[in-house]
């Protein structure tokens, strides 16, 4: 649906040209809600704002739905935009209009006429929980209000992708819950393809399909967001994802460790990292296990959760046995398609 090729993108800074992109190279499938995550600067903002030109590449192509925007006119770069909503940190709503007002604002600039406006609006604001605050203005809603304004309006056109540069970073967690479940509603049910960047991992894992990570201007690691979470390869991953998924062990549990393993040798313990995703998470396959094998397993560490609507869980774990019983016990969760690391610095 969206493929951007060899994006370059360079602003003239005062100490000499800042290299934002430095080829970009991205592929967002149909129907997906593809998130992009990185630190403060890496370019995400740059980046998103390629994609409906509203910044120019210095090189590389946009293409959208088939159309490559670098090559139309600014006519037909115009009509094609209304294929491309779009949603803001801080909103961005004018203060002297309502909330229909503002919804209806791309509408009014389209030339329709009230009535269709009207019959526009209405299931827009409906959709987006704001039927009742039709007439209020800006200053008298929340900030999770606004948002929702910043939703239908950015919808108001039909638009098929829907880019979200930041949507929830001025909200408290509460109210960025509720928004990213509307941003998934209204994906599923208007069949968008949404591309969100962010710098919190806790976006990502609540909403994102697939994951593109983004470090100085180059992208460093991209995949289903399940299969990033599971095998973070790149050094910026893991230590963004380290808030939401701990990639070491604390170290209380390591000093548990060693107080269990104390006269234990060596060769007859080991501490796992079990890392669970998707339909794995579902089978009983800790006592199986021991069951089989006739291993011990004391529990350390864990947590269960969900990444992108599947179930993720990871699991820091002490198997105590022979070495055959332990070797066995680690073939048989990986063959049950659960990521075992093997923890040696205890
Ligand atoms: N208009 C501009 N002029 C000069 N430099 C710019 C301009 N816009 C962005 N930059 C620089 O380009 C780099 C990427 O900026 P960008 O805003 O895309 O990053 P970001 O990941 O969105 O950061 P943040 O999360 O802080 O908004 C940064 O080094 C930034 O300082």
């Amino acid at each position: 649906m969206i493929e951007l090729q060899g994006i370059v993108q360079t602003y003239a800074g005062p100490q000499g040209p800042v290299e934002a992109l430095r080829g970009i190279d991205l592929s967002v499938p149909r129907g997906q809600i593809f998130g992009v995550i990185g630190r403060s600067g890496a370019g995400k903002s740059s980046l998103v704002r390629t994609i409906n030109l509203l910044n120019r590449p210095a090189s590389g192509t946009v293409r959208v739905d088939g159309r490559e925007l670098t090559a139309l006119d600014p006519t037909a770069l115009r009509a094609a935009r209304r294929d491309i909503g779009m949603v803001f940190q801080h909103f961005n709503l004018l203060s002297s209009r309502t909330v229909f007002d503002n919804v209806a604002l791309p509408l009014e600039l389209e030339g329709l006429r009230r009535a269709e406006i009207v019959a526009r609006v209405e299931p827009l604001l409906a959709l987006v929980g704001l039927s009742a605050l039709r007439n209020r203005y800006p200053a008298q809603i929340s900030g999770g209000q606004k948002q929702r304004v910043g939703i239908a309006r950015a919808l108001a056109s039909r638009p098929k992708v829907l880019l979200s540069d930041e949507a929830t970073s001025s909200l408290d967690p509460e109210t960025t819950r509720s928004i990213l479940a509307l941003l998934r509603e209204v994906q599923r049910e208007l069949g968008l393809t949404v591309v969100l960047i962010t710098h919190q991992m806790q976006v990502i894992k609540q909403i994102a399909n697939q994951v593109a990570v983004i470090d100085a201007g180059r992208i460093v690691e991209q995949g289903d967001t399940l299969d990033v979470f599971s095998r973070p390869q790149h050094e910026t991953t893991r230590s963004l994802l380290d808030d939401v998924v701990p990639q070491e062990l604390p170290a209380v549990v390591l000093d548990r460790v060693r107080a269990l393993l104390g006269g234990v040798p060596a060769s007859q313990a080991t501490l796992l990292r079990l890392v669970f995703a998707g339909a794995d998470s579902d089978k009983p396959l800790l006592s199986d296990v021991v069951r089989r094998f006739g291993v011990d397993l004391n529990l350390l560490h864990g947590q269960i959760d969900e990444v992108g609507g599947r179930p993720f869980g990871t699991l820091a774990v002490l198997a105590r046995g022979a070495q055959d019983q332990l070797a066995s016990t680690v073939a048989h969760l990986r063959q049950a398609g659960v990521l075992v690391q093997e923890v040696s610095h205890v």
